[in-house]
């Protein structure tokens, strides 16, 4: 197998356990794997050499949370949001009717053109999640095309409860057929513990049944207002509660004490008009916090974890370094992929050749130049991520 040499980064960001950028470093890939790691002045011998002139080369992004699965378009609803209507759980249920109604070839091309879209801009691993069916086939469908597009699927038959269903009908059918249906396809349960989706009894009864059936848990929680979906998830020992806008102190102090990541959507914040998750406080209080896109058709349409870091610098006061870490190995944290053979989000040999190059000297960039889409070249398990779905800018390497 051939080897590759990655050489003159400009900084080099590993994120392998306490480390964050070094400089003056070169890398070798083989064999889908890091195969060395060191000083670029004395490098092993590879068999092929690529400069990358200058440019910042980190980990690609892990995308912990989207919802890539459906069909349809909401953009008259985000234009009255954005003359003063106030996001509601029940505009879900808009895709929904979309999502039955699309064939499996539609939903799927859908999914892999924004899978590569994301791809296009450094995404590297993605979660996606079903929720747009909350019927058997359809969760089963959405769950079977999500495992061909994405490396991590959720099952989120416990989004809404649809019309023409009582909530208890709806909770035996996602905690029984639904949930079987599913299973071959899914590693995650995830539950909208929300006023307007499910509360807190349900939530529980939702993630319970899902461990059961062998899957990890992960909630949707505290988005809309307070509540007690952060709490549930630390007390279920989810591997993460995703949103977290509005959090108590005992919230802080739950999370604080617990292994269950805090995920933050800045995109999806800006989108709801919501005000930002506390990512900062978060931090200062020795959460581990991870930042995602949340693409989905209704609250955070974008596939661009760049514009969600640089929101997270720029409005959310992280550090670069911080929002940069929260975007790779706090994701991957959050899939429970940081660590093992198959960890993801971080530099290190031995490790998954998961990397991009960004058209800039320093991952500072992503949030002094917002906006401008900066991954110049991806590499996906040591393989070059084909041109078509990566731009390349500036000069060639
Ligand atoms: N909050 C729940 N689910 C999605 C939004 C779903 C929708 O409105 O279509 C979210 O994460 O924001
Ligand atoms: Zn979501």
């Amino acid at each position: 197998m051939t080897s590759e040499l990655i050489t003159d980064i400009g900084e080099l960001s590993t994120f392998a356990d306490h480390e964050n950028r070094r400089a003056k470093a070169a890398l070798v890939i083989e064999n889908g794997r890091i195969a060395w790691i060191g000083d670029a002045e004395h490098p092993p011998v590879a068999d092929v050499r690529t400069s990358v002139g200058g440019r910042a080369v980190l980990p690609g992004w892990v995308d912990s949370h989207s919802h890539l699965v459906f069909a349809g378009d909401r953009s008259a609803e985000f234009e009255a949001r954005m003359a003063g209507t106030k996001y509601a759980a029940g505009g879900i249920a808009t895709t929904v009717n979309a999502t039955r109604a699309a064939t499996d070839a539609q939903l799927e091309s859908n999914l892999r053109a924004l899978r590569d879209e994301a791809r296009a801009q450094g995404t590297t691993f993605l979660e996606t999640k079903t929720g747009y069916g909350l019927d058997v086939e359809t969760e089963r469908r959405s769950a079977e095309i999500a495992s061909r597009g994405a490396d991590v699927v959720t099952f989120l038959g416990a989004h809404l409860v649809p019309e023409g269903i009582s909530a208890r009908d709806y909770l035996d059918l996602v905690t029984g057929p639904m949930l079987a249906a599913v299973t071959p396809w899914v590693s995650f349960i995830d539950v909208f513990c929300e006023r307007g989706a499910f509360d807190v009894e349900q939530s529980r009864e939702v993630l319970l049944a899902g461990r059961a059936a062998g899957l990890g848990l992960r909630v949707h929680g505290n988005q809309l207002g307070h509540g007690g979906g952060v709490a549930l998830a630390v007390e279920l020992g989810a591997a993460s509660v995703d949103h977290c806008n509005y959090l108590s102190p005992a919230d802080f102090d739950a999370l604080a004490g617990s292994d269950t990541v805090a995920t933050v959507l800045p995109a999806c914040d800006l989108s709801t008009r919501e005000p930002l998750a506390p990512a900062r406080a978060l931090l200062d209080a020795g959460v581990t916090v991870a930042i995602a896109t949340n693409c989905n058709p209704g609250t955070s349409y974008t596939t661009s974890m760049q514009f969600c870091i640089a929101t997270a610098v720029l409005q959310m006061h992280l550090t670069v370094e911080e929002a940069v870490r929260a975007a790779t190995r706090g994701g991957a944290r959050a899939l429970g992929r940081d660590s093992g053979a198959d960890a993801v989000g971080s530099l290190r040999v031995g490790g998954r050749a998961d990397l991009q190059v960004l058209d800039a000297p320093s991952i500072s960039h992503i949030a002094y130049r917002p906006g401008v889409p900066l991954t110049a070249a991806t590499w996906l398990l040591g393989q070059r991520v084909p041109p078509a779905v990566t731009r390349v800018a500036g000069a060639a390497f």
